[in-house]
């Protein structure tokens, strides 16, 4: 069921608030290089192509266009021109989608991305936007963002997962979503990639 999210006023200077990927906390960003995840053996360089290339379980050729793309701003603006042809159920399951492709760049990239987290200590998390007051949050004059937030608030969800040690760091199960399906075949449980520590990816 499509749930109504709250619209919640966030105190910019109480905030962690993250915009940019080449500024503060940028690496919260799905935006944000340096953390590859690899999916039925495929690399996909960010979050944002692997949470893009799900609107499209049917269309393996496109979903193959969206994840050869090393910049995941080109990655969503591959996806632009068949929005339409996004799953019908998109609506109900994205914020469940989000929530895995975070948990992926997580168990994918663990040392670093849960340093970050945690370094966020206990401050609300905030994704900045001009326009998308579903996953960020508006500024609304000089001193508040006002939005959804829910990238946010899913990743304060993970924060806390970590801290409260319940964020299984060894496998990670696939959302309870249907047809799940990435070039052709079901996404399955995923594991920690075994070269996290290659940082390759980090400066492209
Ligand atoms: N940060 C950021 C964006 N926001 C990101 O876009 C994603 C959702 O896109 P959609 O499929 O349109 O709902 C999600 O990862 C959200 O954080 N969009 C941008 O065009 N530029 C940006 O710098």
């Amino acid at each position: 069921m499509k749930r109504k999210v709250g619209i919640r006023t966030y105190l910019r200077e109480e905030c962690i608030v993250f915009h940019k990927t080449k500024e503060s906390f940028g690496a919260l960003s799905n935006m944000s290089s340096g953390f590859p995840i690899t999916i039925n053996n495929r690399h996909i360089s960010t979050s944002e192509a692997l949470y893009q290339a799900c609107r499209f379980p049917f269309n393996p050729s496109l979903q193959e266009l969206i994840i050869s793309q090393t910049s995941p701003m080109t990655a969503k603006m591959r996806s632009k021109p068949y929005r339409n042809e996004t799953r019908a159920d998109w609506p109900m399951v994205r914020v469940r989608i989000m929530r895995w492709c975070l948990q992926a760049k997580l168990i994918q990239n663990f040392a670093i991305f849960s340093e970050i987290l945690q370094g966020t200590g206990e401050k609300p998390i905030v994704e900045y936007s001009s326009k998308d007051n579903f996953w960020g949050a508006i500024p609304q004059g000089d001193s508040t963002l006002v939005g959804a937030n829910v990238l946010g608030r899913l990743l304060m969800d993970l924060r806390l997962q970590l801290q409260q040690n319940l964020f299984s760091a060894d496998h990670l199960p696939p959302p309870e979503v249907d047809n799940f399906l990435f070039l052709n075949s079901p996404i399955k449980e995923i594991y920690p990639r075994i070269s996290e520590n290659d940082s390759s990816d980090l400066f492209t």
